[in-house]
């Protein structure tokens, strides 16, 4: 059945996600804060500083009014940075309560808020008042929109607590080339997208200093026994990281090129610093926060991060790579099955 569907932020993986709903048969206005993007995305049907050789469906609309978007709207699909999105919810709760509608609350976006260390769906939760929303939705698992856009197979979660609502969501985005699994899981979902990140820029790193495939291997393995170590200690359940928000993320960001967690790891371990990183990025490289927010977590929880720690070191006490690769190494000797 097609829905009216407002797209909130029109990035790489906003602007595509709408290219799937279209594709889809549905209605779709995407919501950009830049007049520039809107002007192009709706003139040449390009978003050449995000997604490079491709052409978006003349049908996709974009606009820089809010309200234009979500007037009508079946559902709101949140995809701008972390840091933003309490802005833009804050945007969005007056339209919605003017409007008097009720849409359903989506959001593909992965990370926990600075300072908070909240969860995305927490924070739409807490800004977007029930009588706005008809529920929560967390899209999220391993995808690049680069892959997306040329209808590679992509495998993604949809979870919420209302079942309902993930499989109306699974029912939205599903087609022959985007499938989408169902998860009543959201703490252990979001929990993994958003940790995933620092293990990425671990894994860059790892590559731009030359190490080889054990070690990558090694990081991976380490880095997703900590990230579910602090996910259980807040109520996700082990499985999920297991599953396509957990491993199956944690393998495409820590090895994918189109990674932009990846490639900012690459370019620290080659010597880089942070701040040109970011800026010759030109795109939310999300691990930086969100490390920062998982180790005031784990520290708050007393857990071990010792791979989130080390990362921590390199992005906010400039610390050296190497060096902190060899203290990672000669922790004392552990038992695996600790999950220590
Ligand atoms: N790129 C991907 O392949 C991909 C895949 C899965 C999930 N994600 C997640 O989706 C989220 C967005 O990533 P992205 O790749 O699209 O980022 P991006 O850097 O490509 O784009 C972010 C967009 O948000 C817009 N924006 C920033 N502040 C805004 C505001 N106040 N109001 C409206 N728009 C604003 C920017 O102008 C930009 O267009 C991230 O959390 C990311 O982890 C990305
Ligand atoms: O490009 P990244 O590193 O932000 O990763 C994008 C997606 O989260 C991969 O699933």
């Amino acid at each position: 059945m097609t829905k009216k569907i407002a797209v909130l932020g029109a990035g790489s993986w906003g602007s595509i996600l709408a290219s799937v709903l279209i594709e889809n048969g549905h209605q779709v206005a995407l919501y950009s804060n830049s007049p520039e993007q809107v002007a192009e995305l709706n003139n040449k049907h390009t978003n050449s500083h995000y997604i490079q050789d491709y052409t978006y469906s003349p049908k996709l609309y974009a606009t820089v009014d809010l309200k234009e978007a979500v007037t009508d709207a079946d559902v709101v699909l949140f995809v701008v940075p972390t840091n933003v999105t309490r802005i833009v919810a804050k945007q969005l709760t007056p339209i919605l309560a003017e409007l008097g509608t009720k849409p359903l609350i989506v959001h593909a976006s992965k990370g926990l808020e600075l300072g908070s260390h909240k969860r995305l769906s927490e924070v739409l939760a807490e800004e977007i008042p029930s009588e706005n929303r008809s529920g929560i939705v967390v899209l999220s698992g391993p995808s690049h929109a680069e892959e997306v856009a040329r209808q590679d197979i992509t495998l993604v979660t949809a979870a919420s607590d209302d079942l309902a609502n993930a499989t109306l969501v699974q029912d939205i985005f599903m087609n022959d080339y985007f499938r989408i699994y169902t998860n009543t899981d959201v703490v252990g979902v979001e929990m993994g997208a958003a940790f995933k990140n620092i293990i990425a820029i671990g894994a860059g790193a790892l590559h731009g200093l030359g190490y080889g495939d054990d070690a990558k291997a090694a990081l991976m393995t380490r880095g997703l026994a900590e990230i579910s170590r602090l996910g259980i200690a807040f109520g996700a359940d082990p499985l999920t990281f297991i599953g396509l928000s957990g491993v199956g993320d944690l393998i495409v960001t820590c090895t994918s090129v189109h990674s932009r967690n990846w490639r900012a790891g690459n370019q620290l371990g080659q010597g880089k610093d942070l701040a040109t990183v970011k800026e010759e990025m030109g795109m939310v490289i999300e691990g930086v926060n969100t490390c920062q927010a998982a180790y005031e977590l784990a520290a708050q929880k007393n857990i071990e991060m010792p791979i989130t720690e080390a990362i921590y070191n390199v992005l906010y006490r400039d610390q050296d790579v190497k060096n902190e690769i060899a203290k990672l190494m000669q922790r004392e000797g552990r038992s695996e099955s600790d999950n220590k």
